[in-house]
């Protein structure tokens, strides 16, 4: 196993703490690198169908390789999946299985896929280990480091879930080859937030290298996974369950959650999309409030524009709720206290903080100003 052009970055948590391999071709040495954490020699890969057609031969046999064999669960795609009742499937699947805690339940997929399995894990015999092989840019950059897991509630996004963290995550870059590009965007929509919530150079080098990326330069996609994970991996070691600084990786997901269960967790707006939008009001809301200059929502909405993200309450089809609506809806989000919603806001790009105490009149005018310019 070579690791040139590969890059390593590591989850400092202790007893808990776990390795994320980045870089092409690591789904072939997948049964290698999980041997030494599956010691029944089967695994339980749940993953979602067209990432089963498109790369689940290669698992299996990468899994084969290294000695291990796999059952597979294959769910419909997309993130309705994240909900009740394929929690309920996956459980009754590996509860048939009889999945020991000895053994390895491994995500194969986005971040749905991710979300899910990892959840099914944490309550499964009250908790077996667990692998992530993330095959979305989302995923990769994010959703597979850190340990958040959930579902979706109708009250809204990921009010069901468990902190529980992955054994080791496997992000093969190659995979991403194959991603349709408006997934491959969306997941974009991630990526700058981890420029913009605390790393002005990285936004800036996104800007210069935004198009590389976007044509699969396979170098530069290495780069852009491993900053990303480095910055979540030094937050997520300091401050695991989110009591104080964690809640920067939340930036732009107050106003994105609260997008997408007004659009029903459907394919009108994917969750990195809404997250882009999420970031533009973000920073406006914190342009309007004093807090950063005018010229860093222009930019950070030009830039986004440039990739060709959705970015805007404009690129929304269908109708949305009002102001108010989205508002309350926003005060369902897991960071309010006592009733107040808590908004991660910037000083600058790059500079951003929790925000307990902002006017949430603010949030409404730029809503409402966003929602008028639909019209
Ligand atoms: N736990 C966290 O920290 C965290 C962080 C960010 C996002 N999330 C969650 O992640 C979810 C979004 O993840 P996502 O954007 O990966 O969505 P997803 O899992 O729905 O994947 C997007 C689509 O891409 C397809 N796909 C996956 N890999 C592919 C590949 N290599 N080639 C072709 N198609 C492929 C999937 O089948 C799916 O249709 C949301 O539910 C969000 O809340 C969680
Ligand atoms: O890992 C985190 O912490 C994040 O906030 C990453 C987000 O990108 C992700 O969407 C996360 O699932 C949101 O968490 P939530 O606690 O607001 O549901
Ligand atoms: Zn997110």
């Amino acid at each position: 196993m070579s690791d040139a052009g590969r890059e390593t970055v590591r989850v400092g948590l202790g007893a808990r703490a776990y390795d994320v391999l980045i870089g092409p071709g690591l789904i072939a040495e997948a049964g290698a690198r999980l041997a030494p954490l599956a010691r029944s020699g089967r695994v339980a890969v749940i993953t979602d169908e067209t990432v089963a057609a498109l790369h689940g031969e290669a698992l299996a046999a990468g899994l084969a390789a290294g000695g291990l064999r796999a059952e597979t669960l294959a769910l419909p795609p997309g993130e309705a999946t994240k909900s009740m009742a394929m929690l309920e499937r996956c459980l009754g699947w590996l509860l048939d299985l009889k999945l020991g805690r000895e053994e390895l339940v491994v995500a194969f997929g986005g971040g749905v896929i991710g979300d899910l399995a990892g959840f099914a894990a944490a309550v499964l015999k009250r908790g077996v280990a667990f692998a992530q092989i993330p095959t979305t840019l989302l995923a990769q950059v994010d959703s597979s480091v850190g340990g958040k897991t959930g579902i979706n509630a109708p009250q809204g996004k990921n009010l069901i879930g468990a902190f529980h963290q992955p054994a080791l995550v496997l992000a093969d870059t190659a995979a991403l080859g194959t991603l349709d590009p408006r997934e491959f965007l969306a997941g974009y929509g991630e990526v700058a937030k981890y420029g913009l919530l605390g790393d002005a150079d990285f936004f800036a080098w996104l800007e210069a290298h935004g198009p590389a990326l976007k044509a699969g330069d396979m170098a530069a996609l290495v780069a852009a996974v491993a900053r990303c994970v480095a910055m979540k991996a030094e937050i997520v070691a300091r401050d695991e369950f989110e009591t104080g600084d964690r809640a920067l990786l939340n930036l732009g997901h107050t106003f994105a959650h609260a997008l997408e269960t007004a659009t029903g967790y459907s394919r009108r707006l994917l969750h990195g999309e809404a997250v882009a939008v999420g970031l533009g009001l973000a920073f406006e809301m914190s342009a309007r409030l004093g807090m950063c200059p005018q010229e860093a929502p222009s930019r950070v909405a030009a830039h986004l524009a440039a990739m060709g993200t959705k970015a805007r309450l404009a690129d929304i089809p269908g109708p949305l709720p009002d102001a108010d609506a989205l508002l309350a809806l926003m005060a369902n989000d897991k960071k309010a206290r006592d009733g107040r919603i808590a908004f991660v806001l910037a000083d600058d790009i790059g500079r951003t903080r929790v925000v307990r105490d902002a006017d949430p009149a603010m949030a409404r005018a730029v809503l409402a100003e966003a929602l008028a310019a639909r019209d």
